[in-house]
């Protein structure tokens, strides 16, 4: 197996002609920005985790049925600092690194002190978000940086807390109809207080205060929500948008921000101080746009960890939303570059399975139901909201497809019914054991094109017994571009087809 994880990149600074297998329809024409790392080792250093890596920014031009190619470093305070000195010089999410390589526990103390959380990031490797006119490079930290979408050059570093009260910030914004940006990002004991802040850019800039002001001079507050814990918040990677509601999940995946900061003089990463907390619910925060509050009905479900929101969408008074989750944190392990060498399969153990849930959550009156009722009248889904004492409601979802990440959809559907996922196949590949037909079977029907839950149990998590197979097996992936139709107009014999990636 090739592995290319943690090789640096060469940048490709002047646009190249690519090799075009097929033909590409002459109406096809635009850019596509990517972001991610792609430098690892910087002189005799090197990052830990393949989420520290340094960002390289990519283009692809596609003009006439060609597409053209090109990719620069981003130039990051971060990528300048390490470059001058020959070494990691910036901590990342997975690296913990010292300016000062002498520095002895004295000197690390008296830095401490003058820094409780050392100034974060700005090696913005995840995401390109678009600002009104204006693109930017973002990371999860409270920085992104604006870059030229033609020549891919870096231009200036915009700290967030300039204009909202956010340490971290998630680097999926979501776009209304208007082109406003909507973000989240979280407010660590600030005043006494942690919130998850949901905040909006305008697309445009008022005319009468148009004059060279950046439409991040006029972001706003939408809402916020106050974090069930004021030192450990949850960790989040995106969030659920529709027209009228926003979906964020408060997960017990979080960040111990006691554990943040004594980080720095502990000499341990980041990564260390995030924790999943699996006797913990996650609570269903739904936010009404239109009054810009979340709603008073207590939505939860069981323990899971997400990375990835989908879509959602608003049928006959519920609101809909798929998600990729896990049971638990292990996906983090999985990306350490020590785990992604040419041992890859031998190390590569998650244990669990990156599923694809739909919930469904009732909009109106779940106070006067009666206690145990299941609140989702939909035919459309198997998931279910089970009323409980306390205005609280369970709940459960529908699984909709087993072994899949990355996914992406055709923006024009954000919000809205829909029908395509674009995604990679992560597949599972047991040691054939006894249990081995009860794994497969898990896929077979996804095959053959039945509904899934149908061979699963009523709640979809695993039972005990079949955890630990789970964590017995060994995970094999195969990434492919997926692209699983029947998520929305789920028919008897719904298709799935894959496409391997060259
Ligand atoms: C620097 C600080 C932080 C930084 C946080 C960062 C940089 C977070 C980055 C998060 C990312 C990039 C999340 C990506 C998720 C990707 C997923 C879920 C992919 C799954 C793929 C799978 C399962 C399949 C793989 C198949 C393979 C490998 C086949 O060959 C904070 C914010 C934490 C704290 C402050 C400082």
């Amino acid at each position: 197996m090739d592995v290319g994880f943690g090789r640096n990149k060469k940048e490709q600074l002047e646009p190249v002609r690519a090799r075009v297998t097929g033909k590409i329809p002459t109406w096809l024409q635009g850019m596509l920005l990517r972001n991610g790392p792609g430098m690892h080792t910087v002189g005799e250093t090197r990052y830990n985790h393949w989420f520290d890596g340094l960002a390289l920014l990519h283009s692809f031009t596609i003009r006439d049925g060609e597409v053209y190619y090109r990719s620069k470093y981003l130039r990051s305070d971060t990528y300048n600092a390490n470059v001058e000195a020959n070494r990691i010089v910036v901590s990342e999410f997975g690296t913990m690194a010292y300016p000062d390589p002498c520095k002895n526990i004295f000197s690390k103390a008296f830095s401490y002190l003058s820094h409780t959380i050392p100034d974060f990031t700005d090696n913005c490797l995840i995401n390109i978000m678009k600002c009104g006119e204006d693109f930017y490079a973002t990371t999860e930290t409270n920085y992104i940086r604006k870059i030229n979408p033609q020549t891919l050059e870096t231009l200036e570093k915009v700290d967030y807390r300039k204009y909202v009260a956010v340490n971290v910030a998630t680097s999926h914004p979501h776009y209304d109809a208007a082109g406003n940006v909507l973000n989240m990002g979280t407010s660590i004991v600030d005043k006494g207080k942690t919130k998850y802040v949901i905040f909006k850019i305008p697309a445009t800039v008022p005319e009468d205060r148009k004059k060279g002001k950046s439409p991040l001079k006029h972001t706003e507050v939408f809402c916020s929500i106050p974090s069930r814990s004021l030192l450990s918040p949850s960790y989040y990677h995106s969030f659920g948008f529709t027209e009228n509601y926003i979906i964020f999940l408060e997960q017990p995946f979080k960040l111990d921000i006691l554990k943040m900061a004594t980080a720095y003089i502990r000499g341990v990463t980041w990564a260390s101080c995030l924790a999943f907390h699996r006797e913990d619910k996650t609570y269903i925060h739904i936010v009404d746009q239109r009054t810009r509050k979340p709603m008073p009905t207590k939505f939860y479900t069981d323990p899971m960890v997400v990375f990835h929101h989908v879509n959602a969408y608003e049928e006959d008074g519920c609101l809909l939303f798929d998600v990729v989750a896990y049971e638990d944190s292990s996906l983090y392990q999985l990306f350490y570059l020590a785990n992604l060498n040419q041992d890859f399969e031998e190390h590569s153990r998650l244990t669990s399975v990156p599923v694809l849930r739909r919930f469904a959550v009732p909009l109106h009156a779940a106070q006067d139901a009666e206690v145990g009722s299941n609140l989702i009248k939909l035919t459309s889904t198997t998931a279910r909201a089970l009323k409980e004492k306390d205005n609280q409601v369970y709940c459960q979802p529908e699984l909709l497809y087993e072994g899949l990440e990355l996914p992406r959809i055709n923006y024009a559907h954000n919000g809205k019914r829909y029908r395509y996922v674009f995604a990679a196949e992560v597949q599972w590949s047991p040691i054939p054991t006894k249990r081995q037909s009860c794994a497969t079977m898990w896929w077979t029907p996804r095959i053959k094109g039945n509904r899934p839950t149908q061979c699963l149990p009523s709640r979809i998590s695993p039972s005990q017994a079949e955890r630990v197979e789970l964590k017995l097996g060994r995970l094999i992936f195969f990434v492919k571009i997926l692209f699983v139709e029947h998520l929305l107009y789920p028919r008897d014999n719904a298709k799935c087809c894959a496409v391997t990636c060259p």
